[in-house]
């Protein structure tokens, strides 16, 4: 892509940042106050009560997702002024800039266009004189190509095997995205393809992955949108060095190993070949790459048909996130939601739950799409900020939670609102457990949002030193997410809702949701200590429990301690 001139860099920082903090904003003043005098007395059960058809009017739906939010702690007057606090943010002309490919993400001077990726073949976006959606739709067509060929059995390995078994190697976003995806839609998977995810550097990563898997038929897509990434690239030449083993010839790799990359020149370096690559661009985040050609692993499981239409729920959210008004916009209203829970209300945390086993590795994605978004301490301009960010996102297939960290969500002492989601047609179904399933979050969201009264608790005969213990509080807020079917589109749109919810979010907060700088120390430290990990004559200047940390690390590895007796 073009570069903008030197001249122009420091202007995006400030076209997009606003200069009057969030907290004199007249929006965020009458929140507070609304807060103070009413909200924070709100009791849900009285909110239903005044009003019997809340459960009806608080909803919004749009691209397969019914959302009901009426089990929040909010009012119509509530939802006006979140609403006024998005507008006097600016928020819609910040959508506009996004979609139209500005480089919003000021700190790196880069355009932020995934929603380029799921647009339509027979529209145009040009950007900076270039048309992005003919580069996603060629790489797109070269992907599909490729994943026929994998499907068929007409790529074939060095020895001329077919390939029957994937392995992702990538870490972050070149890992989370497509194997949350590939969980999510094992139903569509074709069988006799298996798909594994190589992300740990833990070498028991890579040899529990290897293990049994016949090279001759084994793929490796290495996917790093930098290339550089030292755990993606320690694990690419230890599964190179295992393949060439295992097969005997170094020309092997040329069959056995695609890239993923925005970086050509180091997947050339790699042995990767020209033709076996498969590009994105510098306008797609990791954490938001699932839709590229990152999500390559995914395609070659379900089929391009099947990617096509993850697409199509995605560009359907990512249409309804761009048109519709504020108050019925489902990304804005959960955005907005989660900026009312941390900013007033100070919850810390926010539970996501899903009601579907092909969906247990979301709230993993999820964390990644939030917290590294929205993780921040400093507006676009660089200045402090006084409000609290990202709020821990953390969750797990709600059944199982039930059974582990709920007795937390309904009795513990902090508010953690809740995301729940559901699906009302089984992807597979065995009799009455699809509504056992469903009954279980309902229910759940159900005695959150009322909870049991002391007088109940004693009605039911409960011996009175038992009460206290026996009482759910209520008033704990959520959401509740109704899709018809997990399919490749429910899920589209279901990402896409997220990461737009995050881009709300970041524009209230007047940050950067697009850059990651605070992952970049830890792997600076890292470099530099693994040194002296490998070389014990290397001196130690850390801390005094950074340096105990490493003798001991260094004597444990010379045999000098030893504290497991059964070694
Ligand atoms: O795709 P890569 O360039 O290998 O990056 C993989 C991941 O590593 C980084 O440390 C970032 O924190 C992530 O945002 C990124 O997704």
């Amino acid at each position: 892509m073009t570069k903008l001139p030197a001249a122009d860099l420091q202007l995006p920082l400030f076209a997009y940042s606003q200069r009057e903090s969030l907290t004199e904003k007249r929006a965020w003043i009458a929140l507070q106050e609304h807060h103070q005098y009413s909200a924070r007395h709100f009791r849900l059960e009285r909110l239903f009560a005044a009003d019997p058809r809340r459960g009806e009017t608080l909803i919004a739906e749009a691209a397969g997702i019914y959302l009901d939010y009426s089990k929040n702690l909010v009012t119509t007057e509530t939802m006006t002024l979140l609403m006024q606090l998005a507008r006097q943010c600016g928020l819609q002309d910040r959508v506009e800039a996004m979609f139209r490919g500005d480089r919003i993400n000021a700190t790196e001077q880069r355009a932020v266009l995934h929603t380029a990726l799921r647009k339509p073949a027979s529209e145009r976006l040009v950007v900076e004189g270039e048309d992005v959606i003919a580069q996603v739709q060629d790489v797109l067509a070269r992907m599909e190509v490729f994943a026929e060929q994998v499907r068929s059995g007409a790529w074939t390995g060095h020895t001329g095997r077919p390939i029957r078994h994937v392995v992702n190697i990538g870490i972050g976003g070149s890992d989370l995205g497509p194997m949350m995806a590939h969980e999510a839609l094992r139903h569509y998977s074709q069988r006799d393809l298996s798909l594994h995810f190589l992300s740990d550097v833990d070498a028991a990563a890579l040899l529990e992955t290897v293990r049994g898997l016949p090279a001759e038929e084994t793929l490796f897509i290495v996917c790093s949108k930098t290339f550089t990434t030292l755990e993606t690239m320690t694990n690419a030449q230890a599964a190179r060095q295992w393949l060439v083993q295992q097969l005997g010839d170094e020309a092997a790799v040329v069959r056995h190993f695609v890239g993923v990359t925005t970086n050509i020149e180091e997947a050339s370096r790699f042995g990767i070949d020209e033709r076996n690559m498969f590009g994105f661009w510098d306008w797609v985040g990791g954490r938001y790459s699932m839709s590229s050609a990152i999500g390559l692993s995914t395609m070659i499981a379900i089929g391009p048909q099947h990617f096509r239409d993850m697409l199509a729920g995605m560009h359907a959210m990512d249409e309804h996130f761009r048109t519709a008004p504020l108050e019925q916009n489902l990304p804005a209203i959960l955005g907005m939601l989660t900026v009312w829970y941390g900013n007033f209300f100070d919850a810390r945390s926010q539970a996501v739950l899903p009601y579907s086993q092909y969906l247990k590795r979301l709230p993993a994605y999820l964390q990644q799409l939030t917290m590294e978004s929205n993780g921040k301490q400093v507006t676009l301009h660089g200045e402090p900020v006084d409000y609290q960010t990202s709020p821990v996102y953390w969750g797990d297939n709600g059944i199982n939670g039930q059974h582990s960290f709920y007795q937390m969500l309904h009795q513990g002492t902090q508010m953690v609102p809740c995301d729940f989601i559901g699906f009302c047609q089984p992807a597979q179904a065995l009799e009455q457990q699809q509504e056992l399933l469903m009954a279980n979050m309902f229910a759940q969201a159900e005695a959150l949002a009322f909870g049991k009264t002391v007088q109940r608790v004693r009605e039911e005969g409960t011996p009175e030193e038992l009460v206290p213990h026996r009482v759910f509080p209520g008033n704990r807020p959520s959401n509740s997410m109704l899709i018809e079917q997990l399919t490749p589109y429910s899920l589209g749109s279901l990402i896409a809702l997220y990461e737009h919810s995050v881009f709300t979010q970041g524009v209230i907060w007047n940050i950067d949701s697009f850059d990651q700088w605070g992952v970049e120390l830890g792997k600076q430290l890292a470099k530099r200590t693994a040194r002296e990990l490998i070389d014990h004559g290397q001196p130690l200047h850390h801390d005094s429990s950074t340096n105990a940390l490493i003798r001991r690390y260094r004597a444990c590895q010379g045999g000098t301690v030893a504290s497991d007796p059964s070694k």
